[in-house]
């Protein structure tokens, strides 16, 4: 054994297992050797024909892998060869027969469809299954045809069968043991361990930019010597990284299975030859690439498992030199799980791919020792957490920070969403979405509504895989993959960390996502009040918003910074908002608290600003826009520049402007606000934060859209941004948007948007709920307005015109024009039914409005009789009589015409005809009509 190894192959001593295996296999034994890359297996086969002079079969999965093999052999002076569709030499076959070669590769195929009859009278050493985790369903790379070998078993009995991998879970080894019928087997597992390879994580963003930049770090690594392979997931990836490469100056050839054979051959001769410096490639390079000298090996993008990354990773460092494994990912790539699992048949296969590709998630996504994480995986136990070779052991006190307030946030969010859903769900209750999917089970109302805006759900996202990692946070993954708050993560919070610390690791793609969002939010985890640059009587202000803040804290039984951060407080002392949808417009300012202590704050506000003479509704995003643009304004209709004067210099409001007297008819106010439009899109002054509150331009609405955008990754055209909005959002309000964007304005949102991160948003395993039936939890509503009913907003009822709705959608304060559209949309109502509608407005309050617009003609009473109503009254003639509020007539032709005939016809005859009529059918509305009564 030890000549054969000088004489063929030069080594003088063997490698662990190498000669123990080779001695049982020459006993006739079967073997299962599962060792790390490149520690040497084929040794294992290779010896024992030399030793005994009799031929090894050897069951090989590609073709590339027989031919390299054979060819590295045959330069050793072995006799080799394959057999398999690609040989083209027709000898092959017959000089096997007569036992001519010391080892012959075969593919599964050709081996299960061989007679061996004349093979074997030569005599077989033995039969060796190289890659044998692809017989197992389990294994990363699944060969259906592999599980056929087991019918050559019987054919060879006293054959000595030896199956070789390098990645092979506890699962993988059983399965393999199982098919070949491997009895008695002498099993060799070494450790999986690599210590030569450095392995470290960083985000990846798709784009040409960084694609240059990657470029050039290889371009500067390759000066050190030593070849790189880059693996990528799509050809498309290939081809662009490739691209960047060569203009990097990088001798860079692109290999995937769309190139021929012939180009494909060639990549591999030239790279092996050191005539390129840098192959990039789908997975299909590189199994058996045995090139001792490879320094790098760079993934772009989340490999599709554990498994497979430890192979390709395995290429590098042969010789047993300091190397690195880098991989680039982006949470996008996670989103591949659906195509993974669709690519396979059964269901346990689905299972097998799906948790693989979990593997490699959260290899990506761990905060511990790398190392450590791939050799857990394989069943290797280690108790060394640190191996100070890859880039979580090595990362320094600098890069960790104490996020006891975020990890509370999170965790009190999984918890209040039910911990029935993934990440996504609580991460976008956190990040204040208005989401159907939000809206209707009520979460916008929780408490944490809204609080974790300032960073971004890949931020979120990061924290949420530590949790994890930690133990806070747990995962289960059946159908659905669902996220619940552990025990320990119950104790956490229940022990309410006050003045406690949870020091974590700030992750590559944290950091990442936080300078996205810099300046700002590098301060939003800073404990204490941020007082830089406040004068003094606003600092009289903002320390009575913090009293008020702990107040609020006291009484929800929760921490102040679970009611909302100081940046929003600053912002409120800067604003000073003087009513409820200013208020609600404040950054970072949720439903939950605006209508819980919406009026506290408020009250607050105005109290020290009449104390201190501050004023009040200072806008922030006021904007002059047309101070940037030059005014073309000469390019406007009459028509529209009066639409502008009307409302930006006189102050009108739309619907003033729609309904101007002088008018021969009114028009919509849509048109109005279309027309004001244009005028800002040609360099009219505007106060935008008028223009976004008289047009319900929440802040949530904008963030909506711009997280649309991101995840739709163009502004181009409207309708696939609809599409990814929830209803609420009409086209005017994505028009507005674009155009604020346009003209420079500031939006007022959170600073940390990575539109390339939007994109990943969704993996479908994380968006449904387990079981939709599960109850909310009852202390889920202690923390919730009022009852568990999710809220609707009434956006169907109204009329139609996208204007309308985006106006009445949201806001729950009456005000003469919300009341005007909400009745414009609807058949009247009544007094009842007005202040649920509103019900932010106190009904004696709305009753004074009614009578405003009452007076000016604008809506009139009208009795409705109802013979059929089961609620009698005590009048004599048994009807009863039900007051509610209608529309003008000249206000209701308006909208008639806009409405289709046949949905309101036939109500338009009920109707009086003047307003003469109107008031001789008037009623008073009494005090049992606000008490809920409209009899
Ligand atoms: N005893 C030894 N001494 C020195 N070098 C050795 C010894 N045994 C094998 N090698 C060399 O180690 C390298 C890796 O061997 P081999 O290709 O068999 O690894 P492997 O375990 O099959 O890896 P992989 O699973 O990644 O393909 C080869 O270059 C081989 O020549």
């Amino acid at each position: 054994m030890e000549r054969c190894l000088k004489d063929y192959f030069g080594y003088s001593s063997f490698r662990p297992f190498q000669k123990e295996v080779i001695q049982q296999i020459l006993r006739g034994r079967d073997c299962l050797v599962v060792m790390a890359t490149g520690s040497g297996k084929s040794i294992c086969y290779q010896i024992p024909p030399l030793v005994s002079s009799k031929t090894a079969v050897v069951i090989s999965p590609l073709i590339s892998l027989m031919q390299d093999q054979v060819m590295g052999l045959k330069l050793r002076g072995i006799k080799a060869e394959y057999l398999g569709s690609a040989q083209t030499d027709k000898t092959v076959e017959d000089k096997a027969g007569r036992g001519e070669y010391d080892i012959l590769y075969m593919t599964p195929e050709k081996a299960c469809g061989t007679t061996w009859t004349s093979l074997l009278s030569r005599g077989v050493s033995l039969l060796a299954v190289d890659e044998a985790h692809c017989i197992s369903e389990w294994g990363h790379d699944f060969r259906p045809e592999y599980q056929r070998l087991s019918s050559i078993r019987s054919k060879l009995p006293e054959v000595p069968f030896v199956a070789l991998t390098a990645t092979a879970t506890h699962k993988v080894r059983e399965d393999i043991l199982k098919s070949l019928m491997l009895t008695n087997a002498y099993i060799a597992v070494s450790s999986f361990d690599r210590p030569n390879i450095l392995y470290g994580v960083k985000p990846l963003t798709r784009s040409n930019a960084f694609r240059e930049e990657l470029a050039t770090e290889v371009v500067k690594d390759l000066e050190q010597g030593g070849s790189t392979i880059v693996y990528c997931n799509t050809i498309k990836d290939v081809d662009e990284v490739t691209n960047a490469l060569v203009k990097a100056g990088a001798a860079a050839r692109a290999y995937h299975s769309k190139l021929g054979l012939k180009e494909r051959n060639d990549v591999h001769r030239t790279f092996l030859k050191d005539e390129l410096q840098v192959v990039v490639a789908t997975v299909a390079f590189g199994m058996g690439i045995d090139k001792p000298d490879i320094r790098r090996v760079i993934h772009y993008g989340c490999p599709k498992s554990l498994e497979s990354y430890y192979q390709e990773s395995g290429r590098c460092g042969r010789d047993g030199l300091p190397s690195a494994c880098w991989l680039y990912f982006t949470r996008a790539d996670f989103t591949r799980a659906e195509f993974y699992t669709s690519e396979v048949r059964t269901q346990e296969r689905k299972k097998a791919v799906a948790d693989a590709f979990a593997a490699s998630q959260g290899y990506c996504t761990t905060t511990t020792c790398r190392r450590k994480f791939i050799l857990q995986y394989f069943g290797e136990l280690t108790k060394n957490d640190n191996c100070g070779n890859c880039d979580n052991c090595t990362k320094t006190a600098a890069q960790r920070r104490d996020m006891v307030q975020e990890a509370y946030a999170i965790l009190a969010a999984v918890k209040l969403c039910g911990g029935f859903w993934g990440m996504n769900m609580p991460i976008d209750v956190l990040r204040g979405s208005l989401a159907k999917k939000v809206v209707e089970r009520g979460y916008e109302k929780l408490h944490v509504h809204g609080l974790g805006r300032e960073r971004t759900a890949t931020w979120w996202k990061a924290l949420g895989d530590q949790l994890l990692s930690l133990g806070y946070l747990r995962e289960t993954r059946e159908k659905f993959r669902t996220v619940s708050v552990s025990p320990k993560g119950q104790r956490f919070l229940e022990e309410l960390p006050n003045g406690a610390s949870l020091v974590l690791p700030v992750t590559e793609e944290m950091l990442r996502e936080e300078k996205s969002s810099a300046p700002d939010a590098a301060t939003a985890s800073t404990p204490g009040p941020t007082l830089n640059g406040l004068p003094e009587v606003e600092m009289k202000l903002f320390k009575a918003l913090i009293d008020l803040r702990a107040d609020i804290a006291d009484k929800s039984s929760t921490a102040p910074y679970m009611i909302c951060n100081e940046r929003t407080l600053q912002r409120i002392t800067n604003t000073r908002p003087s009513n409820i949808v200013r208020l609600r417009n404040v950054e970072g300012i949720n439903q939950w608290l605006v209508t819980e202590y919406g009026e506290a704050f408020l009250e607050c506000v105005k109290r020290i600003c009449q104390e201190t003479g501050l004023e009040q509704d200072k806008e922030s995003i006021v904007q002059k826009a047309a101070a940037s643009r030059t005014s073309d304004r000469s390019m406007l209709t009459p028509a529209k520049s009066e639409a502008w004067s009307m409302w930006h210099e006189k102050k009108m409001s739309f619907f003033e402007i729609a309904n101007l007297p002088e008018r021969p008819r009114p028009i919509k106010e849509d048109t109005v606000i279309e027309y004001i439009l244009e005028c800002l899109r040609a360099g009219c002054e505007a106060d935008w934060s008028r223009f976004f509150d008289a047009t319900g331009m929440t802040t949530c609405i904008r963030e909506q859209i711009r997280a649309a955008i991101g995840k739709v990754g163009s502004r181009e055209k409207m309708k696939p941004l609809k599409e990814n909005l929830p209803e609420t959002v009409s086209y005017a309000h994505i028009k507005i948007y674009l155009l604020a964007e346009e003209l420079g304005v500031d939006l007022g949102l959170s600073p940390n948007v990575d539109t390339q991160d939007r994109n990943v948003e969704v993996i479908d395993l994380d968006e449904e709920p387990r079981n939709e039936s599960i109850d909310r939890p009852p202390w889920l509503d202690i923390r919730t307005k009022t009852s568990t009913k999710p809220r609707r907003l009434d956006v169907e009822e109204l009329a139609n015109g996208e204007c309308k709705k985006m106006r009445t959608a949201e806001s729950r304060q009456a005000t003469d024009e919300g009341i005007m559209e909400w009745l414009l949309s609807r058949d009247g109502a009544t007094l009842k039914e007005i202040s649920s509608r509103f019900s932010d407005t106190d009904a004696s309050a709305i009753l004074t409005l009614l009578k405003g617009l009452e007076e000016s003609f604008s809506i009139y009473e009208k009795d409705v009789h109802d013979r059929k109503s089961p609620l009698r009254s005590k009048r004599s003639d048994d009807i009863k009589i039900t007051t509610t509020w209608q529309c003008s007539p000249i206000l209701f032709s308006e909208m008639s015409a806009a409405r289709s005939t046949n949905e309101t016809g036939p109500e338009l005859e009920t109707r009086p005809s003047s307003a003469t009529d109107v008031s001789s059918t008037r009623m008073t509305v009494n005090s049992t009509s606000l008490s809920g009564s409209d009899t």
